[in-house]
């Protein structure tokens, strides 16, 4: 499914509407018709709704979800928030409609001056006043109405968005409703993926309103949602005369004298997550620790400096040699030698480079070498490491995590992991998948270690595009598993979400 911001989803409805003729009032009647569906489903016939409609087309919306309710019997009190509103194109033949169907409003001037024998009368707020035409800060009435409902203390249900909620990465500017459930039509809206936004929403869920996939092929940004049945889809199936060599030679450098557990994690995750042979490249002290947890791998010992890594040109060369993918970071540390290896691989190594955790702190000193690389590279940091990439701020990254992902996997033709809840995969071509899986228990030190695991072992196996997202969600696939299993958040340790890998590849076998 599609991701959008409002301007997006307003030039799809002006596609559906202009050129493929699906007049804009029969969405709205859908709209309409699936909402009440879903309230009297959730909430039965005997809850009582008071509906708020604000002034455009997201108001539309509600009085065909007033109608449908009251046909069926279902008590609605319905507000119009502003007084003198007037109402125009699709909302103004819906606000006739249900007018002559027999049915009234109450305006909300009116309606503020009873408001607590009000709230006495009603069990459900359904708030159909701003969706994706929201445009700067929240005006009044809407301000003080706002807060009326979020002070309530009812079950709140959003129509599109959160009334005050802006659909893209635009900045929220005023308290927007605080939904408990959101029905966002058709496709889903980007700022559901952001750490300032997605808390008011509540649950979501998506109905469509008969708007047809042809009509979003002149997006620029491709957004999708990358779930269950992607993963499936995508997914190439092993050949039945595998051998060891054709899952994948891969290659992991980790692990410092420091931070042997980094190679081990990573290592036993591509060996979970499938990959033929690989072979951890780390510090001969390190070596042992990890040859304990990881039986299965083959290790080189690199020639060393205080006990980090220092590998001569000879070594590199050598552990470069026929293999798929090569990971590099997990646990490595930070010395000039360590960024001399970087740079080295980012010009000499031909497979799959996927960069990771302390490998990243010098991909930014390394930017001209990043835009000479012709084979693929793949980079995945948490959103400080985007910042450190990026050059941005924290906060900048949080709040415009979709546009700085795309623009640096474009600009430095990289594939880019934005690690954390609701993980973005961007791809050089301008594609990029929003992962829905995965759960708190992640947010420890070592999960990303075993994503980066995950995602080698399968890029050397499937598809790269396809490989980086799948990876992402069997990474949060497996954890969610765990959780379902009776594993507390708390608890949940990376090296668990390795183990907890076998049940989650079964929805791909
Ligand atoms: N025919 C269509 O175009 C369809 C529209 N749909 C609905 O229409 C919505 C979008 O409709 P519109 O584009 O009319 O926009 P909205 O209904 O979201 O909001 C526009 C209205 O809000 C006011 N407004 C904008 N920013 C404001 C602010 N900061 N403070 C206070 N008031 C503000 C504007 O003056 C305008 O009256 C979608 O979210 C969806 O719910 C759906 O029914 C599908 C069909
Ligand atoms: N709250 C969360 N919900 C879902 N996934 C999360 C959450 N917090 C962290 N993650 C995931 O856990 C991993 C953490 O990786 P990272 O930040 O690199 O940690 P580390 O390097 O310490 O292992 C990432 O894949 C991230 O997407
Ligand atoms: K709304």
């Amino acid at each position: 499914m599609r991701i959008v911001t409002g301007e997006e989803m307003a030039s799809i409805d002006a596609i559906t509407i202009n050129k493929i003729g699906l007049p804009g009032v029969v969405l709205m009647e859908n709209a309409g018709r699936e909402i009440a569906r879903r309230l009297i489903d959730l909430y039965g016939m005997e809850k009582r709704f008071l509906l708020f409609i604000g002034k455009g087309n997201n108001g539309g919306d509600g009085f065909a979800v007033a109608r449908m309710l009251k046909e069926q019997g279902v008590s609605v009190l319905t507000c119009i928030v502003e007084d003198e509103a007037i109402f125009e194109g699709d909302a103004k033949l819906h606000k006739r409609v249900y007018e002559q169907s027999g049915y009234r409003w109450r305006y909300w001037k009116e309606m503020n001056r009873t408001w607590s024998e009000v709230l006495c009368e009603v069990d459900v707020v359904v708030d159909a006043m701003l969706g994706t035409g929201l445009r700067g800060a929240i005006r009044e009435p809407y301000t003080s109405i706002i807060k009326k409902i979020n002070l309530a203390d009812k079950e709140i249900v959003s129509i599109d968005l959160p009334s005050g909620v802006p659909a893209g990465e635009a900045e929220m500017e005023g308290e927007p409703i605080s939904a408990d459930r959101t029905f966002t039509l058709q496709l889903m809206k980007l700022s559901y993926y952001l750490e300032a936004t997605k808390p008011y929403y509540g649950e979501v869920e998506t109905l469509p309103i008969g708007i047809p996939p042809a009509t979003m092929n002149h997006l620029e940004a491709q957004r999708c949602v990358w779930g269950k049945d992607e993963v499936v889809n995508s997914w190439v199936k092993s050949n039945p005369f595998a051998h060891k060599g054709s899952n994948g030679r891969i290659g992991v450098i980790a692990g410092s004298q420091q931070m042997p557990g980094a190679a081990a994690l990573s290592a036993s995750a591509a060996i979970r997550g499938g990959a033929g042979l690989t072979t951890v490249g780390t510090v001969s002290t390190a070596i042992q620790t990890v040859a304990t947890h990881v039986k299965e791998a083959m290790y080189t010992a690199f020639s060393e400096q205080s006990g980090l890594i220092a590998p001569t040109e000879e070594e590199l060369f050598a552990f470069y040699e026929g293999k798929a993918a090569i990971a590099i970071g997990p646990g490595i540390g930070r010395s000039t030698r360590i960024k001399a290896m970087i740079a080295h691989a980012i010009e000499h190594y031909t497979g799959i480079l996927i960069l990771d955790a302390d490998a990243l702190v010098y991909v930014s000193e390394l930017h001209d070498e990043v835009k000479k690389r012709r084979s693929p590279l793949v980079l995945t940091p948490h959103i400080g490491e985007m910042a450190h990439l990026a050059n941005e701020s924290v906060d900048v990254v949080k709040q415009y995590r979709f546009t700085i992902a795309e623009t640096y996997a474009q600009t430095y033709q990289a594939h880019i992991i934005l690690k954390g809840p609701h993980t973005i995969v961007a791809n050089p071509n301008g594609g990029m998948t929003v992962n829905h899986s995965g759960n708190a228990g992640l947010a420890k030190g070592g999960s990303g270690d075993v994503l980066t695991g995950i995602v080698t072992a399968l890029v050397a196996r499937q598809p790269l595009e396809t490989a980086l997202s799948t990876a992402v969600f069997l990474h949060g696939h497996a954890a969610d598993l765990l959780i379902n299993q009776g594993f507390s958040i708390n608890s949940l340790t990376p090296s668990d979400l390795i183990e907890g890998l076998a049940e989650a590849y079964k929805l791909c076998e």
